[in-house]
């Protein structure tokens, strides 16, 4: 839980940020393409991607450390782009804590307040005062006399977070913050930056190549490859609706199966279904993919497709399987609960039968744009293991 330390800070004025068209080249390659993005007053928003797609680019340009060839950042109607770095009001936390060695934390924390022009600068009870707060916000009171090397990686960020606030940001920029921390330590971390996010509302701008640490935290989600922007949206919306083949695959696990499109039908692995939309129907090209959790096992023996299991892992209360489906090279992976797992007892070394739960049809034009994505069940998809048996349309 994050203190409850008073009294609140009341400068924090949360602006939205308007970003319209950026591009930001370097040399002949391409880091930022007809980026745009509305991020609302106070909102927390994760820019989730791969290595090199261009989240740390975009973050830059926002803090005043680069500027971009063309497009424009507003932020409630000023220009944000126009201002110097020191006049954005931006806080900064970077994955590699950038806390001075030999400053204590308690120095390190006042840093920015005490480098303001004389005229701007706060006398120094009230810079005690305001780092004592903030030090409380951050749960390290304790420790404002220790110096970095004797924190831990966690307590580092917190520092370093308490620091960026120390300004009295509009807008906080995190890139990759816990990026060099050991998984459990990101863990408590993630839900501890999502409470204090909310109990203090700034605009805040969240970069990670780490989908759980997106989806958990985030209010919205942007997804980037190749510096573009594929989809924005809740973490329910990317997960559960992804706009691309890409975004499918990147967020959800989405696998390629090899299905295709003929007259009405879906045809895949010897069966076919029925499309109902005539914008997939028409399509010049059809991606299809299965998300892990969408392949089940089949209860009734001889029921379904039949696969081969090549392995089985125990994860924390979930099973992992690797599958080969009959006539089909690309091993799919499978994850199902543990009781879903014991409930079937029908692996053999013959292998087991299994059903699509769901699959997803992304059907794109002739420059290969995605213009329709489309979820197609299986008629019995609301049975709690198997679904099925498939609607046979022709063989
Ligand atoms: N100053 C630069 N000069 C040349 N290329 C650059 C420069 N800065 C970034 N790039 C390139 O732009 C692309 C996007 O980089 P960026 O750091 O924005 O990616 P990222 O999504 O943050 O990646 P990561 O997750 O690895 O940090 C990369 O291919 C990178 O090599």
């Amino acid at each position: 839980m994050v203190a409850n330390c008073a009294p609140t800070p009341k400068d924090y004025r949360n602006m939205g940020i308007e970003i319209s068209r950026l591009r930001r080249q370097f040399g002949t390659f391409v880091a930022l393409d007809d980026v745009s993005l509305s991020i609302g007053d106070g909102e927390f928003v994760a820019v989730l991607g791969p290595s090199g797609s261009g989240k740390t680019s975009l973050l830059r340009i926002l803090a005043g450390l680069d500027q971009p060839d063309s497009g424009s950042v507003f932020r409630d109607g000023q220009n944000l782009l126009a201002l110097d770095a020191r006049r954005r009001g931006v806080g900064l936390v970077f994955q590699h804590y950038a806390l001075f060695p030999h400053m204590t934390v308690a120095q390190n924390v006042a840093f920015g307040l005490r480098v303001r022009p004389w005229r701007l600068r706060p006398k120094a009870q009230m810079i005690k005062t305001a780092v004592e707060e903030l030090l409380c916000k951050v749960e390290l009171e304790g420790l404002a006399g220790r110096y970095p090397s004797q924190l831990s990686g966690g307590q580092r960020q917190r520092v370093a977070l308490a620091r960026a606030l120390a300004i009295e940001p509009r807008l906080l920029l995190l890139d990759e913050p816990f990026g060099a921390l050991d998984a459990q330590v990101r863990v408590t971390l993630r839900g501890w930056l999502r409470e204090f996010h909310r109990s203090l509302g700034i605009t805040s701008l969240f970069v990670t190549h780490d989908q759980d640490e997106a989806l958990e935290m985030a209010d919205r989600v942007v997804v980037m490859n190749r510096g573009r922007i594929e989809q924005v949206g809740t973490p329910e919306q990317v997960y559960r609706q992804p706009a691309t083949p890409f975004v499918s695959r990147f967020i959800a696990r989405g696998q390629s199966l090899p299905g295709e499109v003929r007259g009405q039908h879906l045809h895949l692995f010897g069966h076919a279904w029925r499309i109902e939309n005539p914008a997939v129907v028409d399509a010049h090209e059809v991606a299809v993919h299965v998300r892990p959790e969408d392949i089940v096992p089949a209860v009734t023996p001889g029921d379904g497709l039949k696969a081969q299991l090549l392995s089985l892992r125990h994860v924390a209360g979930s099973v992992r399987a690797s599958l080969r489906v009959e006539n089909w090279d690309q091993p799919l992976e499978a994850h199902w609960s543990e009781r879903d797992w014991a409930r079937y007892s029908g692996a053999t070394d013959d292998g087991l039968g299994i059903h699509l739960q769901a699959v997803t049809v992304f059907a794109a034009d002739r420059e290969g744009r995605v213009h329709m994505r489309s979820t197609v069940h299986p008629p019995s998809a609301s049975a709690p293991v198997a679904v099925g048996p498939w609607r046979r349309i022709e063989a």
